[in-house]
């Protein structure tokens, strides 16, 4: 891919987002487009529930979407092949996992190798799965945070791209914590995507490469919002 002299690609960066609920995530990349820091376009939005905020906010802004029951479909399988052959036609360049709540199939997973990434609210490789902040509250963690990953087969168990760390504070709840965490997520997903869509990060061929280099650690967001080696 040819990049411009300002850095930016030639050709649009096309992204598709999963998206089970609200839409946040997906509203901070919108945002990152709109302000000029993140080379790319939302070419679909995409869900399990069709009533989700993501759909609702994706028709607003203009964005295809295609949402698909599961109950409409004989099995996992093939509600997840039905999902993944739209998420197919728009021509993804990334695949972007935000609040998609349901697992993945393998196959699926194999379809778009390299192209798919997830953000996830805990420091990975702790508490993979659901409930995380309640899971750092019980453990007495002093710090909690989200991760972008490569989504592989296994749950939330794929390479590390990059994170953002938060202080658990006195007092806090699930409710309280994920609140506080959600608007840092927001700037990791979009710093990270941007690495991304400038070929900075690569993640394909099954390994991640930061400027030419395996990355040995995930990125740590500062508190400008930029992306540095660990
Ligand atoms: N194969 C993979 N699929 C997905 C991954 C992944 O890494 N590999 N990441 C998730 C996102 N995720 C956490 O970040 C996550 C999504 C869904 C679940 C889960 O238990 N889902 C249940 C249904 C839960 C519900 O409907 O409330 C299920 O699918 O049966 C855990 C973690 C995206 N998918
Ligand atoms: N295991 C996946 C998971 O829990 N993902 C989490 O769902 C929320 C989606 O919010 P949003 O719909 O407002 O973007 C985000 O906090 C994201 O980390």
């Amino acid at each position: 891919m040819k990049l411009r002299p300002d850095g930016k690609p030639t050709e649009e960066y096309r992204i598709a987002v999963l998206a089970s609920g609200r839409g946040s995530n997906l509203q901070a990349l919108l945002d990152a487009i709109e302000g000029g820091s993140l080379p790319a376009r939302v070419v679909g939005v995409f869900s399990d529930k069709p009533n989700c905020g993501a759909i609702a906010l994706a028709r607003e802004a203009g964005i295809a979407t295609v949402a698909l029951r599961p109950r409409d479909f004989a099995d996992r399988d093939a509600h997840d092949e039905a999902l993944f052959s739209a998420v197919a036609a728009v021509q993804p360049d990334l695949i972007v996992c935000a609040g998609y709540l349901r697992i993945i199939s393998a196959a699926s997973v194999r379809r778009f190798e390299g192209r798919m990434i997830n953000i996830h609210p805990s420091l990975l490789p702790k508490y993979p799965g659901l409930d995380t902040h309640a899971r750092a509250l019980a453990a007495g963690d002093a710090e909690h945070g989200a991760s972008v990953h490569v989504v592989v087969p296994e749950l939330d168990a794929g390479p590390r791209l990059a994170q953002v760390r938060i202080p658990v504070l006195p007092g806090d709840d699930a409710a309280g914590l994920a609140a506080r965490l959600l608007p840092r997520e927001h700037a990791l997903l979009a710093a990270t995507c941007s690495l991304l869509a400038t070929r900075r990060l690569d993640i394909g061929g099954g390994r991640v490469r930061f400027d030419g280099r395996d990355l040995a650690a995930p990125l740590q967001l500062d508190a400008h919002d930029q992306l540095q080696e660990a």
